[in-house]
């Protein structure tokens, strides 16, 4: 049987400084505890944009400005077969709260934070090579 892809947008929120911004899955997701990038579910008649500013709003308390797909990855979890649609943001509004009790980080390379959701290794394979900078997933499992 063929699992259904869960579609899945991805915000790579990028400061003048070139720190990007991780955080903390919440307790009672899967894999909890884990560093991701801020994003969530693409729910039934949503673009990716829309999605990533809805769940911006709801996790993080910020409203972005425009924001297209740069990358489409997938990645087979346990609990999910998930495509994640990865835009990068250079713009926002509002003031950043955690409402959903996670911690968020933002990180110039090399990274500081572990572990890291393995669905976004690719991605950080990606960001690193744009800096000429080398990236060993190992290091964050
Ligand atoms: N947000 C985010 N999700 C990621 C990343 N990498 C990665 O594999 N994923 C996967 C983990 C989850 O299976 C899926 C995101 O789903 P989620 O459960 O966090 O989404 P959600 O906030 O809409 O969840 P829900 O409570 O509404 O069910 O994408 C990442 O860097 N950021």
């Amino acid at each position: 049987m063929t699992r259904k892809h869960t579609e899945v947008a991805v915000g790579i929120l990028l400061r003048a400084d070139g720190a990007l911004l991780l955080s903390t899955r919440p307790a009672g997701k899967p894999y909890a505890g884990y560093w991701e990038f801020p994003g969530g579910k693409i729910e039934a008649g949503e673009s990716v944009e829309q999605a990533l500013r809805r769940e911006l709003i709801e996790e993080l308390g910020v409203t972005i400005g425009p924001a297209e797909v740069w990358k489409v990855t997938e990645h087979d979890y346990p609990h999910a077969l998930v495509r994640l649609h990865w835009c990068k943001v250079h713009d926002w509004r509002g003031k950043f709260e955690m409402r959903e009790g996670q911690t968020m980080a933002w990180q110039q390379w090399p990274l500081q934070v572990r572990p890291v959701l393995p669905g976004a290794y690719p991605v950080l394979q990606w960001l690193a090579e744009e800096r000429g900078l080398a990236f060993d997933a190992a290091q964050f499992d």
